[in-house]
Parts: structure tokens; sequence; C-alpha cells
């Protein structure tokens, strides 16, 4: 669905060096701290940047090959993007109408009426969580197939960001063939979402891996100084200095659970095993 290799951009000493794929049929999350080159990967993704290096390919295309119809085929949101201020619900409507030869009228009605955005009100007047939710809701309702979401959660409350993920399943369940990339600040409400990861950190992606897979093989290891010195280290990806000792981030869970069973292993959350893997040595 969306094959990223080896795009480059480089903007002063900051380098961005990164290759990721989107599978049909998966949630592909993208996350790392603010600054690691989410937004820059995503512009490229999207043409909106020149690359400088790399190749970029969307429904088994060259980005550079895409017509109106394919672009027509990804849904976007970019957290620097939105409608004029001063426009309604009701007034962007025609617009979309123009927009897109896909656009759902009913269905956007549908989202608008189930998240009781007001259509009347100027944009300028909603809540952040209004907007994030309009701006998720413009994007599926146009028949998309890939949906590309930069930070679609951010600011958003706990039940709001509920209600969005919701609306993304339910993209994702109307479709097998439907693809969402959508990165976050290290989020674990992802965790329900997200089929699989990749973490991107100083421009470079530091760890892919399946959801699954983190959530069953990877664990924090908690150990003082002592243990920490005798600790078989060759599946310890990163290790961070503690109060107590060490943090350490491990892709063998079982291996130490059984050769060192009296330490303290703990599966973690995503959020836990991102933060030992960006800041870690
Ligand atoms: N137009 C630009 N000109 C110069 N530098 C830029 C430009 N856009 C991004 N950068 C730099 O590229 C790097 C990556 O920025 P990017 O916006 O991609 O990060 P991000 O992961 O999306 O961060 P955040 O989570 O804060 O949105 C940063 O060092 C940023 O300063």
């Amino acid at each position: 669905m969306l094959k990223v290799n080896g795009l480059q951009k480089q903007y002063g000493t900051f380098l961005l060096d990164c290759s990721l794929e989107v599978k049909p049929g998966y949630v592909t999350g993208f996350i790392g701290q603010n600054g690691a080159g989410k937004s820059t990967t995503f512009k490229a993704i999207l043409g909106l940047i020149f690359k400088d290096g790399g190749d970029i390919e969307v429904f088994g295309k060259k980005i550079e090959d895409l017509n109106t119809l394919d672009k027509q085929k990804i849904g976007v949101v970019l957290s620097d993007s939105g409608f004029s201020e001063y426009l309604t619900i009701q007034s962007i409507i025609p617009i979309l109408d123009n927009l897109y030869e896909q656009f759902d009228k009913g269905l956007f009605l549908e989202y608008i009426e189930r998240f009781h955005l007001p259509k009347n009100k100027k944009i300028k007047e909603f809540s952040t969580g209004m907007k994030a939710k309009l701006k998720v809701i413009v994007a599926i309702s146009h028949h998309a197939k890939l949906l590309i979401l930069d930070e679609p959660t951010a600011g958003l409350d706990v039940i709001a960001r509920d209600e969005l993920l919701d609306m993304l399943r339910e993209f994702m369940e109307e479709d097998e063939e439907h693809a969402i990339l959508m990165s976050s600040h290290i989020s674990s409400d992802l965790e329900s979402l997200c089929d699989d990861f990749y973490m991107i950190d100083d421009g470079r992606i530091v760890l892919h891996e399946d959801t699954d897979v983190l959530l069953s093989d990877y664990a924090i290891l908690k150990v003082d100084e002592n243990s920490f010195s005798n600790l078989d280290q060759q599946y310890i990806l990163k290790y961070k200095k503690e109060s107590f000792g060490y943090s350490c981030l491990t892709h063998q869970k079982q291996y130490y659970i059984e050769n060192y069973p009296n330490i303290s292993i703990e599966n973690g959350r995503i959020d836990e095993l991102m933060m030992i893997m960006n800041g870690g040595k």
C-alpha cells in the first residue's frame, strides 16, 4: 500500500533517512519524540516537500506518477493544516463535494451528527477536540483507502481520543484493504489500534516491531547495580540509569524469566519501552 525506501531529507544538521512499509489491512504507528522527523516523513510522502533521496510508492506507483484519482484515495490529517477558521461545517460541504469525486455527504453528515459537531458555528469557535474530529471525518468521508494521519489525537482528552480511535477502527472494518499510517508522540493508547510500530529517533528508524511481539516478547528488567553487573546483556537492547539501579529493555523476555528468576521483569506499556529505547544507552 505504501513503501518508503531510503527517504532522505536534510534540514541543516538534521538528516532524515528512513524506510518503512504500510501493508493493506494494517494500522501502522509512527512514533517518536518532538523533532524526530515524523512530520517531515509525512510531508515527503504527500509530496509537500522535495526529498533529497529515496523512493516512495503508494498503491504500487511512485508518488511522482500518482494521478488525481489516486491522490483522492489518500485521506490526510496534518498537524498544521485545516480549514479557514471563518468557515462552518455547512459551508465546507460544497467545497469537499467539489474537491473529491467520491465525497460521501451522507457519511460525512452521519459522523458530524454522531460527534455532535455544530453545523453552523464558525470553525474558529470549535474546541481543539472538535477541530481534530472534523479533520479525521473529512479524511475518511471521501472513501479513501489509505489514511495518513499526523498526530490525529494531539490535544484530545481521553473520551475524545477514544471516539476518534473508534472512528478509525470503523474505517478499518469497512474494507480489509484499508490501511492507516498514523504518528503520535509516545502514546500507549495506540496499542489497541496499531498492528505494528515504527519508532523514529533523530531522523532514523530505531525500531520496527509488530504490536503483538512488542507486548509478548519485550519487557523491562529492573535491577540494582550489583545484578546489573552480573546480567547477561546479549539480549538487552538499551538500558537506562535509575535511582534504584538500571531499567533494561529486552526483546527476549522469556530468556530472563528462565535464567534470572529473582529479578523484577515488567511487561511495560509501549510508552515505557519507547522511553528507554529513546533515552537509554
Ligand atoms: N521547513 C523546515 N526548515 C528547517 N528545518 C525544519 C523544517 N521542517 C522541519 N525541520 C526540522 O526537521 C526536524 C524534524 O522535524 P519534524 O517536524 O519532522 O519532527 P516531528 O517528529 O514531526 O516533531 P513533532 O512531534 O514536534 O511534530 C526538526 O529538527 C525540525 O527543526
